[in-house]
Parts: structure tokens; C-alpha cells; sequence
């Protein structure tokens, strides 16, 4: 549950990130573009650098910020959030100055029309972009616009631009809380169809009843390490395993104990299949296999003969009643090559087990040809 919710902050974040960069980039060129076509430069150079080289360097930091995100991230989202946050509001807060001066200051008058258009872009480019967090969103906004009101509001002359900026900062905000029910809508059915994509993918690959992987699974992970054994020179290894007797079993103890008998079963192949490479699957019914890479050429018997084992002494229980449990396994092994086919390993493990049931059941049996 922990884990859900750290991967869907990330999930968040990493939006809120893509989503802000492009104003970032832009923000890195915008007062140069709104100061020098107006010759403002020319007219107030301090002014001028000020405010292009801090819109500048908060940009590049933010790409440095961006850059890194991978690690820092992993190192302390907080940390990353917090520095995603602080730079946001500082490229914020030096445009809040901006517009604050080019309303109340005399020397901006000639860009007045062209900031109050930036302000209006500005802002509600700002307020979609952080969307995904929308408390931080409205924050954002705060420093953006409220310092211009509040300037507005002490200078008495100015009044009506405070009216006329609050009323936009309201309207906007109202906009953006709206549009972030939208987001949140929007994403909580992302998120839902990859929960259910995830879910089908399980079922395509998992057993419904024992929880291990089913044989469309197991038929396409043979073909790789088919492929994979051919081309290393190793030898591949089947274990057919089925339930002795199971048909009594499940006449005299019923199908619900029959199929936890198959979940018993699964559990302690899973237990022996212990190899990154090993792949235990049930393969129909009673039966199971295991797939095994070999390193040594007697090491499946082995495997095998253990496994057999472990299914004889560990009778499964049930309501406190012991329910003993064997079975046959046949074992097949083959150097895989381009030209035989990997049905050749079903069909001599078949053999190997139908000997193994026909000598009396509770036996593992090796094909040989
Ligand atoms: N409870 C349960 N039984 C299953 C399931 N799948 C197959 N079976 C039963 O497994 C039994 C297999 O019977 P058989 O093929 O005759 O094999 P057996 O009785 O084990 O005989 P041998 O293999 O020769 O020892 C059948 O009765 C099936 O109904 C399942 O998912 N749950």
C-alpha cells in the first residue's frame, strides 16, 4: 500500500516536472524578448539585466533541478519536491516583482501593454502547468499576482489595475481548482486501466488456482530457453510431475481439499525451483512441470528425486487432518539445436513419467533413448 502510494507521488511529480519545463525554457528567454524589440534595454539597462539575468539563472537551475531528478529523487523525493518548489516560486517571485514595477513604476510605462499581456499568459500558463498539485498551483498564482494587488491597493492611483488583477487572479484560480478535479478524475482512471492491465497480463501468465505460472506461459518461456540453451550449448531439463491417485483423492476427500492439495503441491515445486532460471508451472489437471538449465548433466535427477521427497514427507493438512501426497515425475533432458523440436522434451518426460506410474507411482524415472 506504502509502495502504491510512493510510486503514484512519483507518478505526480515526474508530470508536474514535463509538465513545467516548457515554461522553464520559455521563461529562460522572456524578459530579453519583452525588453529588448521595446528598446527598454536602451532605456533602463540595470533594470533590464536584473530581472533577464535572474529569470535566467533560476531557469538554468531548474534544468540542472531536472537534469538530476532521476537521483535525487531517489535519494529524498521531499528533498527534490521541496527544491522543485522553491525554484518554481522564485522564478515566480521574480516575476510577481516584475509586474509589481511595470504597473507602479513610471520607467516601465512604455512595456506596459506587453506585460500586462505576459501577466495574463504568465499566470494561467503557471496555474495549468502545476495542475497536478494544485495547493502549490495556487501558491504559485499567490506570488505571482497578490503583490501587484496588494502595490495596487497602497497606491491609491492605481486602484482599479488591483481591482482589475484581483478579479483575474480569482478568476483564474477558480479555473484551476476546477481543472484540477478534471486532472484528478483523469488520472484516477489511468491509473485504474493500468491496475487492470496489469491484472490481465497476470492472468494470461499466473494459474488462477495454484498461483503459479499456467502452460501458455510455460510453453512461451520454453521456446526462449530453447533458444537460449541452443545458442550457450546447455543442456534443458523438464520435470513432468503428476499427482498419484488423484482422481481417488479428490473421490474420497472431495474437489475444495482436492484443489488445495494442487495449491500444496505448487507451493513446495516453488520451494525447489530455486534457480532465476528454474520455471515451475502447472501444465494441466494434476499435472506440473519444472524447467531446468542444466549446469551439471545429473543435476534435474537430483532436483527431481529431491522434489519427490519433499511431496512424500510433507503430507498437506487441512482442519487439522493429515492428507497424504505423492507423486511420479518423468525427467527428460536434451542439448537444445535449431533442429529439434521442443516438444521433443514434453513428449520423453511423457514416457519418463508413464514409467514411472506403471513401476508403481512415487518413482522419478529418466528417458533414455
Ligand atoms: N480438485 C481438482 N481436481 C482436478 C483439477 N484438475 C484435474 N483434477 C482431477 O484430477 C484427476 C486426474 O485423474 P487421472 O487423470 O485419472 O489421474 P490419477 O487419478 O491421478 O491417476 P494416476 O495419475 O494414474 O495416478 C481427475 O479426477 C480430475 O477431475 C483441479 O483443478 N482441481
Amino acid at each position: 500500500m506504502i509502495d502504491k502510494d510512493v510510486t503514484i507521488q512519483k507518478r505526480i511529480d515526474m508530470d508536474l516536472l514535463s509538465r513545467s519545463m516548457t515554461g522553464v525554457v520559455v521563461y529562460a528567454l522572456l524578459i530579453p524578448v519583452v525588453f529588448w524589440p521595446f528598446d527598454f534595454y536602451q532605456l533602463q539597462p540595470m533594470l533590464s539585466t536584473i530581472f533577464a539575468v535572474g529569470m535566467f539563472f533560476t531557469s538554468i537551475l531548474r534544468m540542472i533541478h531536472r537534469v538530476f531528478t532521476e537521483r535525487l529523487y531517489q535519494y529524498s523525493a521531499k528533498l527534490w519536491r521541496l527544491l522543485f518548489m522553491s525554484l518554481s516560486l522564485c522564478h515566480a517571485g521574480i516575476l510577481g516583482a516584475f509586474f509589481v514595477f511595470s504597473i507602479y513604476d513610471e520607467r516601465f510605462t512604455p512595456i506596459l501593454h506587453v506585460t500586462m499581456l505576459a501577466m495574463g499568459g504568465i499566470s494561467s500558463g503557471a496555474v495549468v502547468a502545476l495542475i497536478p498539485r494544485i495547493k502549490f498551483s495556487l501558491v504559485n498564482l499567490s506570488v505571482l499576482l497578490i503583490p501587484s494587488i496588494v502595490a495596487g491597493v497602497i497606491i491609491n492611483e492605481k486602484l482599479p489595475y488591483a481591482g482589475m488583477i484581483a478579479v483575474y487572479f480569482g478568476f483564474i484560480a477558480m479555473m484551476g481548482v476546477r481543472s484540477s478535479k478534471e486532472y484528478i478524475r483523469s488520472f484516477e482512471i489511468e491509473l485504474m486501466l493500468d491496475e487492470q492491465k496489469n491484472e490481465l497480463e497476470r492472468h494470461g501468465k499466473i494459474d488462477a488456482l495454484t498461483n503459479i505460472y499456467n502452460r501458455g506461459y510455460f510453453n512461451i518461456e520454453l521456446e526462449k530457453q530453447w533458444e537460449y540453451a541452443s545458442r550457450l550449448n546447455l543442456r534443458l531439463s523438464l520435470l513432468l510431475i503428476d499427482v498419484d491417485h488423484f482422481k481417488a483423492f479428490n473421490d474420497n476427500y472431495g474437489h475444495l481439499i482436492g484443489d488445495a492439495c494442487l495449491v500444496h503441491i505448487a507451493e513446495i515445486i516453488n520451494q525447489v525451483a530455486q534457480r532465476e532460471t528454474d520455471l515451475a508451472a502447472r501444465f494441466g489437471g494434476e499435472e506440473f512441470v519444472l524447467l531446468i538449465l542444466e549446469n551439471d548433466s545429473d543435476e534435474a535427477e537430483k532436483i527431481a528425486e529431491v522434489l519427490r521427497k519433499k511431496i512424500e514427507n510433507s503430507p498437506f493438512h487441512v482442519d487439522g487432518k493429515s492428507f497424504p501426497v505423492t507423486v511420479s515425475i518423468g525427467v527428460a533432458s536434451i542439448q537444445p539445436s535449431h533442429n529439434i523440436d521442443s516438444r521433443q522434451l514434453i513428449e520423453y518426460s511423457d514416457l519418463a513419467l508413464y514409467k514411472a506410474k506403471h513401476e508403481g507411482r512415487n518413482l522419478v524415472k529418466i528417458h533414455t533413448n
